[in-house]
């Protein structure tokens, strides 16, 4: 069993740098990877309600018998429930669905800007952490601009922010503002949705033993980063956190970062509502 290495959050908890990820995936297929993935060693779950399995991800954690304390558990507010009041009530089907009275993170799921709400949300987070429901919270999908205007309207910044980031999207800008900020970088399709063979990830894989996905995992970690690969292969989910044992040298992080291309694979979050 891999013991998965955490990050001191600004909010005091410590985070697993390494999670499950579970976006479509149905509940009873998420409740498997779950119990699999705890068994492994992980103790971070990712999920959100836009993904309809929070049911799924509760079920697995109370099958895998492990301690709620030892556990660290991720939701999001949809975009259709922003706002301060429709966000409570929001956060409260979530706790319902996933069986807990806490989530470690309850996070912005996207800034959905021509809505309007993303402060308002914010207040509602922070009333959610005050009661200690969420023990910390965060953004996902925020850009400098949405952060900035946070900054502006509160003094609790968030944890972290999730975003898009692989490969194929290093967001260095991005990273370096939240480095400057005491905000943790989580990314989200960090094996880039699967596209794991590239040959320069091959060859590197090759040179170490090791898989094309561990060497990405591999390479988020030594950045500093927090990833939530998906998978719901059990030999791939004990794969992804079998990354602690070995390390990428000056050539291999030099040759990964050429491979920057500034690629989405998901939306846009200026435009995404
Ligand atoms: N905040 C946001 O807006 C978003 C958040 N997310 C979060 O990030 C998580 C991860 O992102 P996701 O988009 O799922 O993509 P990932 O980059 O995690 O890639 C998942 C894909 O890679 C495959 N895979 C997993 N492990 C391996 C391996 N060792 N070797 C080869 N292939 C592998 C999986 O297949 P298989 O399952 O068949 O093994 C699946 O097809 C999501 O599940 C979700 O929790 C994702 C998108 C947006
Ligand atoms: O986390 C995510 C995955 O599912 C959503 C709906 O398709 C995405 O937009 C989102 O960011």
């Amino acid at each position: 069993m891999t013991n998965v290495p955490t990050k001191r959050l600004n909010s005091g908890a410590d985070m697993p740098v390494i999670g499950l990820g579970v976006w479509q995936v149905a509940d009873d297929v998420a409740a498997d990877a779950v119990v699999t993935a705890i068994e492994a060693g992980y103790t971070s779950i990712d999920t959100a309600a836009v993904y309809r399995n929070e049911r799924g991800v509760g079920e697995g954690i109370r099958r895998s018998g492990a301690e709620r304390e030892k556990l660290f558990v991720t939701t999001k507010v949809w975009n259709d429930s922003q706002g301060y009041d429709t966000t409570l009530q929001a956060f409260d089907k979530s706790l319902g669905r996933l069986g807990l009275d806490y989530v470690d993170l309850y996070l912005i799921h996207w800034p959905a800007a021509s809505r309007g709400l993303y402060l308002d949300t914010w207040k509602a987070l922070e009333k959610l952490k005050a009661e200690g429901r969420a023990r910390s919270i965060g953004v996902s999908n925020f850009h400098i601009p949405h952060l900035k205007r946070l900054f502006e309207s509160s003094d609790v910044r968030p944890a972290l922010n999730q975003i898009e980031l692989h490969p194929g999207l290093q967001q260095a800008e991005l990273r370096a503002f939240h480095a400057a900020n005491d905000i943790a970088t989580e990314a989200w399709s960090p094996l880039q949705r699967g596209a794991v063979d590239r040959s320069e990830i091959v060859a590197i894989a090759a040179k170490h033993g090791r898989t094309p996905a561990q060497v990405i995992l591999r390479w988020h970690v030594q950045l500093g980063n927090i990833a939530i690969p998906k998978s719901v292969t059990p030999s791939r989910i004990r794969e992804n956190i079998a990354v602690f044992d070995f390390e990428l040298d000056d050539a291999d992080m030099a040759a990964i970062a050429k491979l920057d291309a500034g690629v989405r694979t998901g939306p846009n979050p200026d435009t995404f509502a």
